[in-house]
């Protein structure tokens, strides 16, 4: 089953061909990982799948974007669409506010006010993000206090919270040390219970640790996907073996 079908997907941004008849399918609750050196398209894609890129004067899309059998370029409601899809960014972008009001954002901007639905929607988002026991007798305090990986966690936690089907990550991990970076793949096991992940990543062992499946771009065309170890082990196209090999990027 697959939560997304990407159909002869182009992207200009201006005169620049940015995404080249992308033809790709998403998996349903596995963890997809897009890798390919600078510039060839990754972020582009990703955003893509919550249109986000709509939000850039002079994009251009033609081509069709399906999340489970729903053309998200037609007669949709884009906002609905983003909290369905929700994204973690690069760098962790917690609100001015405390770690139980960020985390409980979303659900309060829909309209909740009961406090034990939203304690417990908090306690459930940390728990799924790691960050509980680190946090728990702090609740109140300012999400600026912790540290860069807790708050990289905390934004999980914050897109955990609006219950998506989808976690988009833009190189989630691109700015944090190895010990934080760990935390936040061994949570990777527990989101794809839950959700379908797709994560850009310029760490190849990254995506060997933590994908299913992997897909490898290059100058805006997908050069090849399928399983994260037939990637790695038996690359069909020499593109990919040169990339994975460290012949480029
Ligand atoms: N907001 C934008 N406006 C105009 N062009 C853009 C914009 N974002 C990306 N591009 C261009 O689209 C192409 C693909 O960029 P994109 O950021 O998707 O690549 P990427 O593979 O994610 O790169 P990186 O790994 O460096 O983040 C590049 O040529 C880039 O310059």
């Amino acid at each position: 089953m697959n939560t997304f079908e990407i159909e002869n997907l182009n992207l200009y941004y201006g005169e620049n061909h940015a995404l080249k008849n992308i033809n790709v399918a998403i998996p349903h609750k596995q963890v997809t990982a897009f890798i390919g050196p600078s510039g060839c398209g990754k972020s582009t894609l990703l955003r893509t799948f919550n249109r986000m890129n709509d939000l850039i004067a002079g994009v251009k899309i033609n081509g069709s974007v399906k999340l489970d059998g729903v053309d998200i370029y037609g007669d949709i409601d884009a906002r609905k669409l983003r909290m369905r899809c929700g994204m973690v960014f690069q760098k962790a972008n917690p609100f001015p506010m405390s770690i139980y009001e960020n985390v409980a954002y979303g659900q309060k901007a829909q309209g909740v006010k009961d406090k034990k639905v939203l304690d417990n929607v908090v306690e459930e988002a940390l728990r799924s993000a790691a960050l509980w026991d680190e946090v728990k007798d702090r609740l109140h305090t300012p999400a600026f206090g912790l540290s860069g990986g807790q708050q990289q966690r905390l934004c999980i936690a914050r897109t955990v919270a609006m219950k998506p089907d989808v976690i988009l990550m833009d190189e989630p991990t691109s700015a944090l040390d190895p010990i934080a970076t760990k935390k936040i793949e061994d949570l990777m096991d527990d989101l794809r219970k839950d959700f379908t992940v797709v994560i850009v990543t310029h760490s190849m062992a990254q995506a060997r640790r933590i994908a299913d499946k992997t897909a490898f771009f290059l100058m805006g065309e997908l050069v090849e996907h399928g399983d994260t170890k037939q990637i790695f082990n038996q690359p069909a196209d020499s593109r990919t073996h040169g990339y994975i090999t460290g012949d480029f990027g």
